[in-house]
């Protein structure tokens, strides 16, 4: 059998809200998520062993082989479900790691497709997402890469929203942010579990492209302040991008640092991508669009 392939596409939260910090620790989101066409590539070479290699500009940033999320992906689902078939994976990392995109995560999600493929799984199996979950809170919503709300610590998935391509810029200004410590400088109160199931609107009004635009404009994203104190870059970026006439909303993705600009058209996100890169030649730059 020839190699499995798939995408693994940056994630970017178009809103994202906390409510409040759980009693395990995690952090009550909610949050309407998109994907870019900006993606790492993952195959897989069926084979008796599991294993891994990582090639691509920012493989370094993805840290040792033997931690990467796409083997503990799989060694999550092969210990809910033994005889599954493995083999070799090969990554070709192009995100930057460790950036509000969830490109690690994106990468297990794409792991648990391919193995999912390989031995007939059905994509509803619900050991995927057990594996998901067990992953990291951010995994599930890559499963199906598609635009829909996320909600709890990412474990309640709104069906996919089918929402008008928006044409965007990523900037991240190269400098890795943790998420832990994001969270914790949110310092966020403990969750009022009324307020949170009050909150949870899994299907926002966002079928044209007006009402989508009202909808991510009515956002924010409650973690751009903490991550800013940690990340001063990151209001550099934010600068950078409101400053183009073109863009009519600039805004972080998840915990960091990386920061979206929404555009009218594709031409004019191309053409901002050349001159925000230009204006900083060592930023991570991409003219993209997000569904
Ligand atoms: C903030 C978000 C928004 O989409 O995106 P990223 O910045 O990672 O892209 C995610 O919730 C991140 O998900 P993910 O990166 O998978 O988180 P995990 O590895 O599971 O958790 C890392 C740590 O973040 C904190 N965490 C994560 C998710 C959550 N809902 N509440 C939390 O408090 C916890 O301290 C946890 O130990
Ligand atoms: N395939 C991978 N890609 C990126 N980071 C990975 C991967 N596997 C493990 N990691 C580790 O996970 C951390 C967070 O990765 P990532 O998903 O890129 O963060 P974020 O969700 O904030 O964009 C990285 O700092 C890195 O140490």
């Amino acid at each position: 059998m020839s190699a499995l392939a798939t995408e693994a596409p940056a994630k970017i939260n178009l809103t994202l809200r906390v409510s409040g910090r759980r009693a395990d620790g995690f952090h009550e989101l909610l949050s309407l998520v998109a994907f870019a066409a900006e993606a790492d590539a993952l195959t897989l070479e069926p084979g008796d062993s599991l294993a891994l290699t990582v090639t691509g500009d920012t493989a370094a940033q993805a840290g040792p082989d033997a931690d990467n999320l796409v083997l503990r992906a799989a060694r999550a689902l092969l210990a809910l479900a033994p005889g599954l078939r493995a083999g070799r994976f090969h990554l070709v990392k192009r995100l930057p790691a460790a950036a509000g995109i969830g490109g690690g995560s994106s990468d297990a999600a794409a792991a648990l497709r391919l193995l999912a493929r390989l031995n007939g799984l059905a994509a509803d199996d619900p050991r995927l997402l057990q594996a998901a979950r067990t992953t990291g809170a951010d995994v599930p919503v890559c499963l199906d890469p598609r635009g829909r709300v996320m909600a709890g610590a990412g474990e309640a998935l709104g069906p996919p929203l089918g929402f008008p391509a928006l044409p965007a810029v990523l900037v991240n200004p190269g400098v890795a942010v943790a998420t832990p410590a994001v969270f914790r400088a949110l310092a966020a109160g403990p969750l009022d579990p009324e307020a949170a199931r009050a909150a949870r609107r899994l299907t926002p009004d966002v079928s044209s492209a007006a009402a989508l635009r009202r909808h991510v404009l009515a956002g924010g994203n409650d973690l751009e302040a903490p991550a800013m104190g940690l990340c001063p870059q990151i209001g550099d970026a934010l600068a950078l991008l409101r400053a183009d006439s073109g863009c009519w909303l600039a805004r972080m993705s998840g915990s960091g640092a990386t920061c979206f600009g929404l555009f009218d058209s594709a031409a004019a996100a191309t053409a901002a991508a050349v001159r925000l890169q230009a204006a900083r030649p060592g930023w991570w730059v991409r003219a993209t669009t997000l569904a």
